[in-house]
């Protein structure tokens, strides 16, 4: 399948479908968020604009990149936030690369945000939905993060069926820039396991669609449906 990948600098026009990667560590962060209870992520493209959301909706919570800071309830770490319990809450996040990717196709009429704990998951969804040629937007780097394409590349190949094996594009991202900067503590906001909880293939059941929801960018898990045998 015709699929295509670009960076967030070269996004022109509205894409058909997006699957927005962001290995480490937005979407796999927003994965365990709703696994720890979150009913829904709005994505806001700015810190002064999650605290001014949080601010004025009760209850809301707010989660960003980088160290703590003051008005902030959690950090973009998967191995700080999966002891949290946030249910039934509505996170506001915002991060350096996955949030700024979503908002940047929050017009397409699919949008899926991914990373390797729901690859399975988002390309039975879209194969479910028949959703042809993807337009993948691989955040970090100005679209040449490994960790990112590899995501990308491994949930085309399991759109087009059949078994494929997920080690070569974990190791790829195992050995990416931004696992030895986490690794090295070089990220501020940063839990040990993280880099092993961003590669955990097929952690969660779910994918993740985002869509807009009165003036807001919202996202949530959504189930996927069994896939025939015939198309698997
Ligand atoms: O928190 C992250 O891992 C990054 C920010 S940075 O590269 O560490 O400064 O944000 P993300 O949007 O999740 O790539
Ligand atoms: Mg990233």
């Amino acid at each position: 399948m015709d699929h295509h990948f670009v960076g967030i600098p070269e996004l022109t026009g509205v894409p058909r479908v997006a699957v927005v990667i962001d290995v480490m560590r937005a979407f796999t962060v927003a994965a365990w968020a709703f696994s720890r209870g979150v009913e829904r992520i709005v994505l806001a493209s700015t810190e002064s604009e999650a605290l001014a959301l949080k601010e004025s909706h009760s209850g809301w919570l707010a989660l960003k990149d980088g160290a703590p800071a003051a008005g902030f309830d959690a950090v973009n770490s998967p191995g700080l936030l999966r002891s949290c319990d946030f249910a039934g809450r509505t996170l506001v996040q915002k991060t350096t690369a996955g949030t700024v990717g979503a908002l940047a196709v929050a017009n397409t009429p699919l949008v899926l945000c991914a990373s390797f704990v729901v690859a399975g998951p988002t390309a039975r969804f879209l194969q479910s939905r028949d959703a042809g040629p993807v337009t993948f937007v691989v955040t970090g780097e100005g679209g040449r993060a490994d960790e990112d394409m590899a995501c990308a590349e491994y949930i085309g190949e399991c759109m087009a069926g059949g078994d494929v094996e997920a080690a070569p594009y974990l190791h790829r991202a195992r050995t990416s820039r931004a696992a030895a900067d986490l690794a090295g503590g070089l990220r501020s906001g940063y839990h040990p396991d993280d880099v092993d909880l961003c590669l955990e293939i097929d952690r969660f059941p779910f994918a993740m669609m985002a869509r807009q929801e009165e003036s807001l960018t919202v996202l949530r898990p959504v189930a996927v449906p069994d896939i025939p045998p015939r198309i698997r």
